[in-house]
């Protein structure tokens, strides 16, 4: 029986890392990924794949209704969809390719299989072809994902009715795509097909999309894709979902108790995600669950048995692909004897559209319920030269800090490169920067970031200077 002293089960951002992370500090490690290749949900079918259909889509919109504004001009362009989808695998394989180069390189055994616990220590591996066998761990660490949830009454077909792993292969441009939930997988898939010509119409629950991120955010997101064409159906509860063929029926009852109906051809079900931990054979090592079905850990996430840990998406927390690798290093490092910490308050959160929404610490909500005293500043997007020399005008930063100490507490931003600009925040509040230390810094001109400063300054005097 071949032994280790880490192995890991589950080879997505928060698995890889975290086996990475122990080969370096000296572990005998090997890792176990049921799938041919590595990387799970977010190199194969989450993160990598979304963007690089993101990333395609948008070329394509800009070329149909950008290109002109800037002087260029072509024929009307033709949407590729099955050259778009090749290219996307083709990024996915090039860097699930990379993870097993990292694998190599670091010397960590990689089985090729489902894990299950026999016991406590020991893990059996059993492949496609149904041959299996038992590796022997000092520490086991559960790093097994998620998968789409759905609702009770979908039957989801995987053709018509479909998650966001269907969406990313489609073989045709849906003429009308209807998506279940306003949250992240809703808003950028919806995204990807609203560009290439689809008639898209998201039907939320709650009365905002993106429900967990700042409202002012929500707000001016649903404004904006408003204006792209994206139709929304807030307060709204769908009650059932039919398949006539190549048709699809939503039905569902708004706050006001009206019975609604929409007809499309496509239906994506973005409820969210639900922690993944069928097969695992958790019985046998008596690892426990939560309430809500997530491997139940403590703050060192280390469950009750104390030689198996659990990560990522399958614990508490946010479902993120960055939190998951936080927390394969601290596992790792914990091994090792050190002492790492996490500061989950400073995660950013990311939404891929167009503009990119993001947003670390509090919400200005959260604030106020919490009974925080707060000072708000804010700057637009389009009072920047950067802005209107590139055309993305859209959007604006918002920053919020304590009303006495002026230490910024919650940093929100929607607009062109959000996604990169939101690490100013990071560093600037895991350093307990106040809104009058961004204030004063130097910001590039012309650059985006110095929406960063403005709002920094009307947090805190109230004295931007380009408005
Ligand atoms: C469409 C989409 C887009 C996303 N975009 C982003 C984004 O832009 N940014 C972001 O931060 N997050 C994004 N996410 C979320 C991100 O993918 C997850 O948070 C992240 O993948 C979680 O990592 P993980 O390591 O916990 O689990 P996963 O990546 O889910 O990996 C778990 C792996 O474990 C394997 N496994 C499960 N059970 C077993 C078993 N018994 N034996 C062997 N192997 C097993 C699975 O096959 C899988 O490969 C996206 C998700 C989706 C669906
Ligand atoms: N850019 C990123 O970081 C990124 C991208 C994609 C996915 N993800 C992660 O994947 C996870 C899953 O994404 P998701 O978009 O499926 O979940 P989500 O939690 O972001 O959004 C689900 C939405 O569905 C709504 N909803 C729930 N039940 C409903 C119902 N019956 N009718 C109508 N609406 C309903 C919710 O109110 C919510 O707005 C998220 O936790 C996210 O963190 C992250």
């Amino acid at each position: 029986m071949s032994s280790f002293d880490i192995t890991v089960i589950g080879s997505g951002p928060g698995g890889y890392v975290a086996a990475i992370r122990a080969a370096q500090l000296g572990f005998k490690t090997a890792i176990i990924e049921k799938y041919p290749t590595l990387g799970g949900t977010c190199l194969n079918v989450g993160c990598i794949p979304s963007k690089a259909l993101l990333d395609s889509s948008e070329h394509f919109h800009n070329a149909a209704h950008n290109f002109e504004n800037h002087g260029i001009e072509i024929n009307p362009p033709k949407a590729n969809l099955a050259r778009m989808i090749e290219r996307k695998q083709e990024v996915v394989d090039q860097t699930t390719g990379g993870i097993k180069y990292l694998m190599d390189k670091n010397k960590i055994t990689v089985f090729e299989g489902v894990g299950s616990f026999e016991s406590a220590t020991k893990v059996k591996v059993t492949k496609n072809d149904g041959s299996a066998e038992v590796i022997e761990s000092k520490y086991t660490i559960i790093a097994t994902g998620s998968k789409p949830s759905s609702l009770p009454f979908i039957n989801l077909d995987k053709e018509r009715i479909i998650t966001s792993t269907e969406a990313l292969k489609l073989k045709e441009i849906p003429k009308h795509l209807i998506v279940i939930g306003g949250g992240v997988i809703g808003l950028e898939l919806g995204s990807v097909y609203l560009r290439l010509g689809s008639e898209v119409t998201v039907v939320e629950y709650m009365d905002k999309i993106i429900p967990g991120m700042d409202g002012t955010m929500s707000k001016e997101l649903q404004k904006v894709l408003k204006k792209q064409g994206m139709k929304f159906q807030l307060s709204t509860g769908v009650s059932a979902v039919e398949r006539n063929g190549d048709n699809v029926k939503v039905t569902a009852k708004n706050k006001k108790g009206e019975e609604l109906s929409f007809e499309g051809d496509y239906v994506l079900v973005s409820v969210g995600r639900k922690p993944y931990t069928e097969g695992l054979g958790l019985e046998n090592a008596g690892v426990e669950l939560d309430e809500r079905g997530r491997v139940k850990v403590n703050d060192h996430l280390q469950t009750n048995v104390t030689n198996i840990y659990a990560i990522g998406d399958v614990v508490q927390g946010a479902m993120l692909a960055h939190k998951a690798s936080e927390e394969g290093v601290l596992v790792a490092e914990q091994l090792a004897g050190q002492k790492p910490h996490i500061n989950y308050n400073l995660i950013p959160g990311v939404v891929y559209t167009w503009p990119e929404v993001a947003g670390v610490g509090k919400t200005e909500e959260e604030l106020k319920e919490a009974g925080v005293a707060i000072k708000v500043g804010s700057f637009p997007m389009r009072a920047l030269g950067r802005s209107r020399a590139s055309g993305d005008i859209d959007g604006l930063v918002k920053i919020i800090s304590d009303a006495k100490t002026d230490e910024i507490l919650g940093f929100h931003m929607i607009g062109a490169r959000a996604a990169d600009l939101i690490h100013e925040g990071v560093t600037a509040m895991e350093f307990r920067a106040s809104a009058e230390d961004l204030a004063r810094m130097s910001h590039a001109h012309p650059s985006y970031a110095e929406a960063v400063k403005e709002a920094a300054l009307d947090a805190t005097e109230k004295r931007p200077l380009h408005v």
